[in-house]
């Protein structure tokens, strides 16, 4: 199958290399040039997984009309802030059909739409999005490492297509109907994977790590349901597997970053070192948006929110945080 891979950060040559591998005819869109001549010509990303030698079949171009020509699937993995001018951009090169997955994680700034929502304003024909998340950290995907992912459509026969395609001996797909419910725990978990990394920054231990796992997981469930979505999904991949991979594992952009943060590293210091997105920095701040919107209170996403962003210490943060009324658990 023709595959458009939008994107060529960790996850989207992580996915475009899987796709290639398993037998598609895939092009990826990278911005910069100099990463697709290095595709094209050595089978190395230059930028990201760069010890990987990627499947001789991937290509990569910088122009969306030869990404996109003939294309029968859409696979975008761009930054979540920019997903609105993504789906701008291939608009003029896709059918009002063309099937597209979006694996990004994240809530747009302002409206508060999670990914879906952002290309079904843009591009409409919702029956032919789906969201793909899960516990998969493109550093062990691209090493074949097992893995499993969800895709989550409103049609099922769209999930069931990018379940097909996305499909590998080392990569077991799931289908799933709640897109609202993995979309927001997709977001929600990287904001507590940074309280996480805080936390064991600031010398603390696994029992406050599990606490702020386990109230994070309180919040995200409240948020999903308050929303519409299916409280069941936090308990799958979507939820509580991914939740744990992003707050535990040695890769996550998410967890490194807190643990930098209570060391004395600004967002700005830690994203200039890395090249790399950091979305729960900004999801602390979207998420609020729709709490708010549906009444629904978030301490812990509000604590990283207040650090992140107005100036807090992380003393007095976690301080107010354990300070709360004593309350029962469920
Ligand atoms: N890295 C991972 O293991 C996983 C990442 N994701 C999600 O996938 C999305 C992409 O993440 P990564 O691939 O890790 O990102 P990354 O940090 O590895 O790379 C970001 C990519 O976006 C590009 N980029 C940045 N600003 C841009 C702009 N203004 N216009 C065009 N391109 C721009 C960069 O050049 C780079 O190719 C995020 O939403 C992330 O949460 C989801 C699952 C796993
Ligand atoms: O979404 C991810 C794993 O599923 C990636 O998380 P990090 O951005 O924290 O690395």
């Amino acid at each position: 199958m023709k595959v458009s891979v939008i994107g060529a950060g960790s996850w989207g040559t992580a996915l475009a290399n899987l796709l290639a591998s398993q037998g598609n005819d895939v092009c990826m869109w990278a911005r910069k040039p100099e990463v697709c001549e290095s595709i094209n010509t050595r089978h190395v990303n230059p930028r990201y997984l760069v010890n990987s030698t990627l499947d001789e079949r991937l290509r990569a171009s910088s122009d969306f009309a030869e990404v996109l020509k003939g294309t029968e699937a859409v696979v975008v993995v761009t930054p979540s802030s920019i997903l609105r001018q993504t789906a701008e951009a291939i608009a003029p090169y896709i059918t009002s059909v063309t099937p597209i997955v979006i694996c990004s994680k994240g809530v747009e700034e302002g409206t508060g739409l999670l990914p879906v929502e952002i290309f079904e304003d843009v591009l409409g024909h919702l029956g032919r999005l789906a969201g793909l998340t899960g516990p998969n950290h493109a550093e062990e995907v691209i090493k074949a490492l097992p893995s499993g992912t969800v895709i989550a459509a409103f049609r099922l026969k769209t999930a069931k297509f990018f379940q097909e395609l996305f499909a590998a001996p080392y990569f077991r797909t799931y289908v799933s109907s709640d897109v609202i419910g993995a979309e927001i725990c997709a977001a929600y978990k990287n904001v507590v994977a940074i309280a996480v990394g805080a936390a064991y920054g600031m010398g603390l231990g696994d029992n406050t790590a599990s606490l702020i796992m386990t109230r994070g997981l309180a919040e995200m469930g409240r948020l999903v349901t308050a929303c519409g979505g299916n409280s069941m999904t936090c308990m799958g991949l979507a939820g509580v597997g991914d939740l744990e991979v992003t707050c535990m594992s040695e890769h996550s952009r998410n967890r490194t970053f807190g643990y930098r943060l209570a060391k004395g590293t600004t967002l700005e210091e830690y994203k200039a070192e890395t090249h790399m997105v950091v979305e729960g920095a900004v999801a602390c701040r979207t998420l609020h948006t729709l709490a708010s919107e549906h009444g629904v209170d978030l301490p812990i996403a509000q604590a990283v929110r207040a650090i992140v962003w107005e100036g807090a210490t992380l003393q007095d943060v976690a301080v107010a945080l354990l300070d709360r009324p004593l309350k029962a658990e469920f």
